[in-house]
Protein backbone atom coordinates (compact mmCIF):
# COMPACT_ATOMS: atom_id res chain seq x y z
CA UNK A 1 0.00 0.00 0.00
CA UNK A 2 1.44 3.32 -0.95
CA UNK A 3 1.61 5.85 2.16
CA UNK A 4 -1.47 6.72 4.19
CA UNK A 5 -3.57 10.11 3.80
CA UNK A 6 -4.98 11.72 6.69
CA UNK A 7 -8.57 13.81 6.08
CA UNK A 8 -8.88 15.62 10.13
CA UNK A 9 -12.16 16.10 10.92
CA UNK A 10 -13.99 18.51 14.55
CA UNK A 11 -15.63 16.30 16.60
CA UNK A 12 -18.06 18.47 17.33
CA UNK A 13 -20.96 20.43 15.76
CA UNK A 14 -19.66 20.53 11.98
CA UNK A 15 -19.89 17.09 11.77
CA UNK A 16 -23.57 15.91 11.20
CA UNK A 17 -23.75 18.64 8.59
CA UNK A 18 -19.90 17.04 7.33
CA UNK A 19 -20.27 13.18 6.70
CA UNK A 20 -22.89 13.56 3.70
CA UNK A 21 -20.39 15.96 2.47
CA UNK A 22 -17.62 13.73 2.60
CA UNK A 23 -19.81 10.93 1.53
CA UNK A 24 -20.28 12.17 -1.78
CA UNK A 25 -16.40 12.41 -2.17
CA UNK A 26 -15.72 9.01 -1.08
CA UNK A 27 -14.54 9.56 2.52
CA UNK A 28 -16.89 7.49 4.56
CA UNK A 29 -15.66 6.27 7.93
CA UNK A 30 -15.73 2.71 9.12
CA UNK A 31 -18.76 1.69 11.48
CA UNK A 32 -16.81 2.55 14.70
CA UNK A 33 -16.38 5.96 14.12
CA UNK A 34 -20.25 6.34 14.93
CA UNK A 35 -20.32 4.97 18.32
CA UNK A 36 -20.04 7.19 20.67
CA UNK A 37 -18.33 5.15 23.19
CA UNK A 38 -15.25 4.32 21.09
CA UNK A 39 -12.91 6.38 22.64
CA UNK A 40 -10.29 6.13 19.69
CA UNK A 41 -9.58 9.03 17.33
CA UNK A 42 -8.12 7.78 14.81
CA UNK A 43 -10.49 5.83 12.27
CA UNK A 44 -9.89 3.67 9.11
CA UNK A 45 -12.12 4.28 6.11
CA UNK A 46 -13.35 2.11 2.98
CA UNK A 47 -10.66 3.37 0.94
CA UNK A 48 -7.43 1.47 2.54
CA UNK A 49 -4.99 4.39 1.81
CA UNK A 50 -6.89 6.75 4.22
CA UNK A 51 -7.61 7.21 7.93
CA UNK A 52 -9.35 10.03 9.66
CA UNK A 53 -8.52 11.64 12.34
CA UNK A 54 -11.32 13.48 14.96
CA UNK A 55 -9.87 16.19 17.14
CA UNK A 56 -10.40 19.78 18.11
CA UNK A 57 -11.87 22.22 14.89
CA UNK A 58 -8.98 24.61 16.15
CA UNK A 59 -6.37 21.17 15.94
CA UNK A 60 -7.74 20.15 12.33
CA UNK A 61 -6.54 23.28 11.42
CA UNK A 62 -2.68 22.99 13.09
CA UNK A 63 -3.28 19.27 11.67
CA UNK A 64 -3.17 20.24 8.17
CA UNK A 65 -0.97 23.25 8.30
CA UNK A 66 1.99 21.09 9.67
CA UNK A 67 1.07 18.62 6.87
CA UNK A 68 0.35 16.02 9.83
CA UNK A 69 -2.88 15.42 7.98
CA UNK A 70 -2.93 16.35 4.21
CA UNK A 71 -6.45 17.55 4.50
CA UNK A 72 -9.84 18.07 6.67
CA UNK A 73 -12.54 20.23 7.15
CA UNK A 74 -12.99 23.14 9.85
CA UNK A 75 -14.81 26.13 10.00
CA UNK A 76 -13.64 29.82 8.35
CA UNK A 77 -13.30 31.28 12.02
CA UNK A 78 -10.46 28.92 12.55
CA UNK A 79 -8.57 29.47 9.22
CA UNK A 80 -9.16 33.20 9.52
CA UNK A 81 -7.85 33.55 13.39
CA UNK A 82 -4.42 31.13 12.36
CA UNK A 83 -4.03 32.47 8.71
CA UNK A 84 -1.61 29.64 8.33
CA UNK A 85 0.70 29.93 5.21
CA UNK A 86 0.73 26.31 4.54
CA UNK A 87 -2.79 26.02 4.55
CA UNK A 88 -4.85 26.53 1.29
CA UNK A 89 -8.85 26.27 1.70
CA UNK A 90 -10.09 26.07 -1.80
CA UNK A 91 -13.73 24.71 -1.39
CA UNK A 92 -16.51 26.56 0.61
CA UNK A 93 -18.42 23.65 1.76
CA UNK A 94 -21.82 25.59 2.66
CA UNK A 95 -22.23 24.01 6.02
CA UNK A 96 -21.46 24.99 9.24
CA UNK A 97 -23.36 28.65 8.18
CA UNK A 98 -22.78 31.22 11.53
CA UNK A 99 -21.08 34.42 12.03
CA UNK A 100 -18.87 36.08 14.54
CA UNK A 101 -20.35 39.08 16.47
CA UNK A 102 -19.08 41.29 19.15
CA UNK A 103 -21.92 41.22 22.02
CA UNK A 104 -22.03 42.75 25.59
CA UNK A 105 -24.80 43.16 28.39
CA UNK A 106 -28.19 44.42 27.33
CA UNK A 107 -28.33 48.53 27.23
CA UNK A 108 -24.20 48.42 28.37
CA UNK A 109 -23.04 50.80 25.56
CA UNK A 110 -19.77 49.86 26.72
CA UNK A 111 -17.60 50.51 23.22
CA UNK A 112 -18.84 54.13 23.04
CA UNK A 113 -16.01 56.51 22.69
CA UNK A 114 -13.28 54.17 24.58
CA UNK A 115 -9.75 54.00 23.08
CA UNK A 116 -9.22 50.54 24.94
CA UNK A 117 -11.22 47.68 25.34
CA UNK A 118 -11.57 44.36 27.60
CA UNK A 119 -12.85 41.38 25.08
CA UNK A 120 -13.46 38.05 26.34
CA UNK A 121 -13.03 35.87 23.27
CA UNK A 122 -11.62 32.16 21.42
CA UNK A 123 -10.69 34.73 18.99
CA UNK A 124 -8.00 37.07 19.96
CA UNK A 125 -6.55 37.54 16.74
CA UNK A 126 -9.51 38.29 14.75
CA UNK A 127 -10.78 40.46 17.63
CA UNK A 128 -7.87 42.82 17.95
CA UNK A 129 -7.65 43.04 14.28
CA UNK A 130 -11.53 43.76 14.31
CA UNK A 131 -10.98 46.47 16.95
CA UNK A 132 -7.71 48.05 15.25
CA UNK A 133 -10.26 48.91 11.97
CA UNK A 134 -12.45 51.03 14.72
CA UNK A 135 -8.90 52.65 16.25
CA UNK A 136 -9.62 50.77 19.27
CA UNK A 137 -7.26 48.75 21.18
CA UNK A 138 -8.73 45.20 22.65
CA UNK A 139 -7.24 43.57 25.43
CA UNK A 140 -8.20 40.09 24.89
CA UNK A 141 -8.67 37.70 27.51
CA UNK A 142 -8.26 34.12 25.79
CA UNK A 143 -11.53 31.82 26.85
CA UNK A 144 -12.42 28.13 25.20
CA UNK A 145 -16.34 28.21 26.03
CA UNK A 146 -18.87 29.56 27.67
CA UNK A 147 -17.93 33.54 27.06
CA UNK A 148 -21.28 34.57 27.46
CA UNK A 149 -20.87 34.82 31.25
CA UNK A 150 -17.58 36.96 31.06
CA UNK A 151 -19.36 40.12 31.43
CA UNK A 152 -21.70 39.16 34.12
CA UNK A 153 -19.25 37.88 36.34
CA UNK A 154 -16.76 41.26 35.31
CA UNK A 155 -13.96 39.26 33.38
CA UNK A 156 -14.54 41.76 30.60
CA UNK A 157 -17.05 44.14 29.15
CA UNK A 158 -17.85 42.46 26.11
CA UNK A 159 -17.44 39.25 24.33
CA UNK A 160 -16.48 38.38 20.88
CA UNK A 161 -17.81 34.54 20.12
CA UNK A 162 -19.62 32.86 17.52
CA UNK A 163 -23.67 33.24 16.99
CA UNK A 164 -26.22 31.02 14.82
CA UNK A 165 -30.09 31.43 16.36
CA UNK A 166 -28.67 34.31 18.70
CA UNK A 167 -30.37 32.05 21.54
CA UNK A 168 -26.86 31.56 23.40
CA UNK A 169 -26.47 35.53 23.49
CA UNK A 170 -30.20 35.81 24.14
CA UNK A 171 -30.82 33.77 27.03
CA UNK A 172 -27.30 35.04 28.72
CA UNK A 173 -28.47 38.57 28.66
CA UNK A 174 -26.32 39.94 25.54
CA UNK A 175 -26.97 41.92 22.36
CA UNK A 176 -25.13 41.83 19.62
CA UNK A 177 -23.34 44.95 18.64
CA UNK A 178 -21.12 44.26 15.80
CA UNK A 179 -21.20 41.64 12.80
CA UNK A 180 -17.50 40.94 12.28
CA UNK A 181 -17.14 38.21 9.58
CA UNK A 182 -20.38 35.52 8.41
CA UNK A 183 -18.46 31.91 8.46
CA UNK A 184 -18.95 28.32 6.62
CA UNK A 185 -16.81 25.34 7.05
CA UNK A 186 -14.22 24.94 4.21
CA UNK A 187 -12.49 21.87 3.33
CA UNK A 188 -8.74 22.40 3.82
CA UNK A 189 -5.40 20.96 2.35
CA UNK A 190 -1.54 21.25 3.06
CA UNK A 191 -0.15 22.93 0.65
CA UNK A 192 3.20 20.69 -0.25
CA UNK A 193 0.59 17.72 -0.03
CA UNK A 194 -1.72 18.88 -2.53
CA UNK A 195 1.86 20.11 -5.09
CA UNK A 196 2.88 16.37 -4.46
CA UNK A 197 0.38 13.58 -3.83
CA UNK A 198 -2.17 13.57 -6.86
CA UNK A 199 -4.96 11.91 -4.76
CA UNK A 200 -5.33 15.41 -2.34
CA UNK A 201 -5.79 17.48 -5.41
CA UNK A 202 -8.92 14.57 -6.69
CA UNK A 203 -10.04 14.84 -3.50
CA UNK A 204 -10.45 18.57 -3.82
CA UNK A 205 -11.75 17.93 -7.40
CA UNK A 206 -14.65 15.54 -5.51
CA UNK A 207 -15.14 18.21 -3.03
CA UNK A 208 -15.68 20.95 -5.55
CA UNK A 209 -17.64 19.11 -8.08
CA UNK A 210 -20.04 18.11 -4.83
CA UNK A 211 -20.05 21.58 -3.96
CA UNK A 212 -21.03 22.91 -7.41
CA UNK A 213 -23.54 20.39 -7.82
CA UNK A 214 -25.35 21.57 -4.70
CA UNK A 215 -25.45 24.88 -5.81
CA UNK A 216 -26.94 24.34 -9.56
CA UNK A 217 -29.55 22.26 -7.23
N1 LIG B 1 -23.61 28.00 16.78
C1 LIG B 1 -23.00 27.55 15.71
N2 LIG B 1 -23.66 27.32 14.60
C2 LIG B 1 -23.04 26.84 13.49
N3 LIG B 1 -21.72 26.53 13.44
C3 LIG B 1 -21.05 26.74 14.54
C4 LIG B 1 -21.64 27.23 15.71
N4 LIG B 1 -20.73 27.29 16.66
C5 LIG B 1 -19.62 26.84 16.06
N5 LIG B 1 -19.80 26.54 14.78
C6 LIG B 1 -18.80 26.05 13.83
O1 LIG B 1 -18.35 24.84 14.38
C7 LIG B 1 -16.97 24.94 14.71
C8 LIG B 1 -16.75 24.31 16.03
O2 LIG B 1 -16.81 23.00 15.75
P1 LIG B 1 -16.80 21.93 16.89
O3 LIG B 1 -18.03 22.14 17.74
O4 LIG B 1 -16.53 20.65 16.24
O5 LIG B 1 -15.58 22.37 17.70
P2 LIG B 1 -14.94 21.58 18.85
O6 LIG B 1 -13.73 20.92 18.33
O7 LIG B 1 -15.97 20.77 19.57
O8 LIG B 1 -14.60 22.86 19.65
P3 LIG B 1 -13.98 22.97 21.02
O9 LIG B 1 -12.57 23.32 20.73
O10 LIG B 1 -14.80 24.12 21.57
O11 LIG B 1 -14.19 21.66 21.71
C9 LIG B 1 -16.65 26.41 14.76
O12 LIG B 1 -15.29 26.61 14.43
C10 LIG B 1 -17.61 26.99 13.74
O13 LIG B 1 -17.02 26.97 12.45
O1 LIG C 1 -26.41 31.51 18.49
P1 LIG C 1 -26.52 30.12 19.01
O2 LIG C 1 -27.32 29.23 18.08
O3 LIG C 1 -27.05 30.07 20.39
O4 LIG C 1 -25.06 29.47 18.99
C1 LIG C 1 -23.99 30.13 19.59
C2 LIG C 1 -23.22 29.23 20.50
O5 LIG C 1 -22.68 28.12 19.74
C3 LIG C 1 -21.29 28.03 20.01
O6 LIG C 1 -21.02 27.28 21.12
P2 LIG C 1 -21.09 25.70 21.16
O7 LIG C 1 -22.51 25.27 21.33
O8 LIG C 1 -20.37 25.13 19.98
O9 LIG C 1 -20.34 25.38 22.51
P3 LIG C 1 -18.91 25.79 23.04
O10 LIG C 1 -19.20 26.85 24.05
O11 LIG C 1 -18.39 24.52 23.61
O12 LIG C 1 -18.06 26.30 21.91
C4 LIG C 1 -20.89 29.46 20.29
O13 LIG C 1 -19.67 29.51 21.01
C5 LIG C 1 -22.06 30.00 21.08
O14 LIG C 1 -21.93 29.77 22.47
Amino acid sequence: MTNSLTFAIPKGRILDEALPVMERARVVPEDAFHDKANRSLTFATTRDDMRLIRVRAFDVATFVAHGAAQMGIVGSDVIEEFDYADLYAPVDLDIGHCHLAVAEPKGASATNGASHLRVATKYPNLTRRHFERQGIQAECVKLNGAMEIAPELGLAGRIVDLVSSGRTLKENGLVETDHILDITARLIVNRAALKTDPRVAALVEAFRADSENRKAA
